[in-house]
């Protein structure tokens, strides 16, 4: 991308240009046209995917991204694998590295591997030419500033970075949306001493170009860096209380619809959130979770470990109690059956499908055997056995394309299977021509609905005018049961049936 001869009044640089770091620099560069805007990276390939004509779906699929990239690319927004000219040039780095779960040592399974982090804050030590102000826009374990700080002023140059934390909120799929209109935005700094509470200022200033004044928190470093674990604990929290409310109503005859209506109408409680689901997935709520557990254990705080702990137990059983649910409806084996899985990605709107549910699905119905059909409109090939080797989801000594049919559509992965769980609450799931698919399945045909999707209603109470959800499984599953086929809806009250093979033994 060749560089236009602007004068610019400020230069920000973001250290990595992924989920977050991409789209977030996108709108600081759409919304702050003085301001030049550099997202370096060390992945050349990710580099030339920010850079080519048409971002590629499979990497980036993020609804709005791609206008608003294709709006600021060369004007004021520039993608480089350049990391030391990014550094060099910025006054403010925002650093959005991964900072995925350690899977070696001290802290393996559950403790924040800092790794990249410390890379970049060491590369940044080593090239800087002046003053900076450090930005953690990744997820961090709470006092992570105090070592980066240590770590950058490890030079003998004299030079001063003053440490900022501003973590991220954006959930996938609606990226654009939250990063233009944030509940809010949160900073943390040393606002006790004059360089940390200019610092702010600059950030600050940064924001205000669009996020109302009153929507941007200024807190202590420690306060920032622990609030965005503990946002994405109460949010995980609230799916696993509705998920294990579900398994209450499978078997009492309750609906799940009917209860999380009525729980979310009170205001104190709030509607959103309460879908119940096949389990919460995604590169955070679990990752940041048992980072936050890592960090009470370690402080010896035993009782709140296991307190936030329960909220991953609960996500995991959710994930086996449905792929468990489907085996057992389906005569207890499913060895050598075709299962269909339509979606694979952790949710709608997104290809991403870091711990998505579905894998885990997936394993264990390959456990019993079963041969899997995949169709996701927004997932690769490539991606999808890229997951089923890192998730170690194949038993050993089978190969890929014996037991997984990657298929171009709906139709293909459910001609012939035995049964059809969904994955993922991709709307076009609700229009297929579910007679069709019907017509082309193994009698008697299953369908297991791990998703719900809702429909905004607008009501009115008194005189306050009331905006609330209503959930609803993802497919018509009444409709569904006239088709013919034997339907099985997470949180619905169990057929007869199939509280009959509850009770059998395997
Ligand atoms: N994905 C989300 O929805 C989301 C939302 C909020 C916060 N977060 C947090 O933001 C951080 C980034 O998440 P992500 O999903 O964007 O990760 P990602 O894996 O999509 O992107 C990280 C990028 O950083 C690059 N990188 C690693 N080390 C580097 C270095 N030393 N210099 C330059 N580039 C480097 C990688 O090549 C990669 O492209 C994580 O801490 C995550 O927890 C993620
Ligand atoms: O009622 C619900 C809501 C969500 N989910 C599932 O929970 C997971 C996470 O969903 P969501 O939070 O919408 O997506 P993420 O992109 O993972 O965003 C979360 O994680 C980000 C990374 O930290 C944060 O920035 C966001 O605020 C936080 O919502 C997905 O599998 C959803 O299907 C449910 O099962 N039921």
């Amino acid at each position: 991308m060749t560089e236009q001869k602007f004068d610019f009044e400020y230069t920000v640089a973001c250290l990595g240009a992924g989920y977050v770091g991409g789209p977030t620099m996108a709108m600081v560069a759409l919304k702050c046209p003085e301001v030049k805007v550099i997202v370096a990276d060390i992945n050349e390939k990710q580099i030339s995917a920010w850079n080519s004509d048409k971002l590629p779906m499979y990497v980036f699929y993020e609804p709005g991204l791609e206008e608003v990239v294709k709006a600021c690319r060369g004007r004021n927004l520039f993608f480089t694998a350049d990391c030391d000219k990014a550094v060099i040039e910025a006054d403010m780095i925002f650093v959005s590295v991964n900072t995925p779960t350690k899977k070696y040592g001290a802290g393996a399974g559950k403790a924040a591997d800092l790794k990249n982090w410390e890379l970049a804050a060491r590369h940044i030590s080593r090239v800087a030419n002046g003053d900076k102000i450090v930005v953690e826009k990744s997820t961090l374990p709470v006092r992570t500033a105090h070592s980066m700080s240590r770590v950058l002023h490890a030079n003998d140059r004299k030079l001063h970075f003053e440490v900022l934390s501003n973590p991220e909120f954006l959930a996938e799929g609606t990226a654009m949306k939250d990063l233009a209109k944030p509940d809010r935005v949160l900073i943390g700094g040393n606002n006790k001493e004059k360089a940390g509470k200019n610092a702010i200022d600059r950030l600050v200033w940064i924001y205000e170009h669009w996020v109302p004044k009153e929507r941007i928190l200024t807190t202590n470093l420690w306060s920032s860096e622990l609030s965005k674990l503990v946002a994405n604990a109460f949010l995980a929290q609230r799916v696993s209380s509705i998920n294990s409310i579900s398994a209450l109503c499978e078997q009492t005859g309750a609906d799940i619809d009917e209860v999380a209506k009525s729980i979310g109408m009170d205001q104190r409680i709030g509607n959103r959130f309460l879908q119940a689901s096949v389990g919460f997935g995604g590169s955070c709520f679990q990752k940041d979770i048992l980072n936050l557990v890592y960090i009470c254990e370690s402080i010896g705080l035993k009782e709140v470990a296991e307190y936030w702990q329960q909220v991953v137990s609960m996500n995991d059983w959710q994930k086996c109690r449905f792929a468990q649910r489907m085996v057992k409806s389906m005569f207890n084996t499913v060895a050598d059956k075709r299962i269909a899985m339509l979606g694979f990605a952790f949710k709608k709107d997104t290809g991403d499908t870091r711990e998505t549910a579905a894998v885990y699905v997936a394993k264990h119905l390959l456990d019993e055997r079963a041969k899997i059909a995949i169709y996701d409109p927004r997932v690769s090939e490539a991606q999808i056995k890229m997951d089923f080797d890192y998730y170690e989801a194949l038993p050993k000594d089978e190969k890929f394309s014996s037991r997984i049919d990657i298929c171009k559509d709906a139709y293909g992965a459910c001609k012939g299977s035995h049964a059809i769980c969904v994955m993922t609450e991709w709307d076009e799931f609700k229009d297929l021509n579910y007679q069709k698919i019907y017509d082309s399945m193994a009698k008697p045909a299953f369908i297991f609905d791990g998703r719900y999707d809702f429909v905004l209603v607008v009501g009115f109470f008194y005189c306050l005018n009331l905006v609330f959800f209503l959930d609803r499984n993802i497919l018509n599953l009444e409709g569904l049961k006239k088709i013919g086929f034997e339907v099985y809806g997470i949180g619905k009250p169990m057929p007869e049936s199939l509280k009959m093979d509850e009770t059998s033994v395997i």
